[in-house]
């Protein structure tokens, strides 16, 4: 059966889409699906949002200028009302660095299933095939082996090859890894050139503590003095 896919929002698409048996989609799978994106696409890279601001706020703001410098750079270059293209993006080089740091400190999602295709023993436990494990990638970014005083936010880690593989998973990794991955880098790439062209920014309460409902998010929320650049 033909399907018309003239529709392309998401929920469009869900609602039109029917297989080659003529089955459309269940209304419970449909809201799975929704909640699931938003959840994994919107909260995760709204978190991440979040922390950026917190983070250029609160560092030293040599940080903060590094990012500003990079992204003028590029603003400069472009034309009264020209937007961004995907070769910008590929010029952020520091942003995302200091994003990854940000993201490294504070991962959205905390980690995920997988389930053992052999035995295996790893630091002296005996792991049958066949278990459900989890990994952590709040414990994996503080290893010290791999990220030397890891408490120290330093977005120089991410230069030149960066991370060993598999130290730095805030989206995963292998089959199952995040598809929404570079989407999600230029979203926060995007919102921080965006950002940091106008304004520089204070947290009204600094240093304060983070709470997890299921991501990371500051206890007393984060309310922000904008400071428009003086032209
Ligand atoms: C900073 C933003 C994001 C983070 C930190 C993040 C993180 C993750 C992680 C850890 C997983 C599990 C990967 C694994 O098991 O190896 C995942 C899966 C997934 N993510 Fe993201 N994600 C982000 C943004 C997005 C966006 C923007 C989208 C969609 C537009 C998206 C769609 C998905 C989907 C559909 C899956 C399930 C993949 C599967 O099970 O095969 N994510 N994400």
């Amino acid at each position: 059966m033909e399907c018309p896919h003239q529709h392309q929002d998401i929920l469009s698409h869900m609602l039109i889409y029917c297989d080659e048996n003529g089955q459309y989609l269940a209304e419970h799978d449909i809201v799975n699906k929704i909640l699931g994106l938003l959840i994994g696409s919107h909260e995760t890279t709204s978190t991440v949002c979040t922390f950026v601001v917190k983070y250029l706020a609160e560092l030293p703001q040599n940080i903060y200028e590094n990012v500003y410098q990079e992204q003028m750079a590029i603003a400069k270059s472009k034309a009264p009302g020209e937007l961004l293209n995907w070769d910008d993006i590929q010029k952020m080089k520091y942003s995302w660095n200091v994003a990854c740091e940000v993201i490294r400190l504070n991962p959205p999602a905390q980690g995920a299933f997988r389930e053992a295709i052999n035995d295996f023993i790893f630091d002296g436990f005996s792991i049958p095939k066949g278990w459900k494990l989890y990994w952590s990638a709040n414990s994996t970014h503080k290893n010290p082996e791999y990220f030397p005083e890891p408490e120290k936010f330093d977005p120089s880690r991410f230069e030149g090859t960066g991370p060993a593989p598999y130290t730095y998973v805030p989206f995963g990794g292998g089959p199952s890894m995040c598809p929404g991955k570079e989407y999600a880098r230029m979203e926060l790439l995007v919102f921080m050139h965006n950002l940091v062209k106008r304004f520089k920014c204070e947290t009204l309460f600094p240093n304060g503590n983070v709470t997890y409902n299921p991501t990371p998010i500051p206890a007393k929320g984060l309310p922000v003095r904008l400071i428009p650049h003086r032209s």
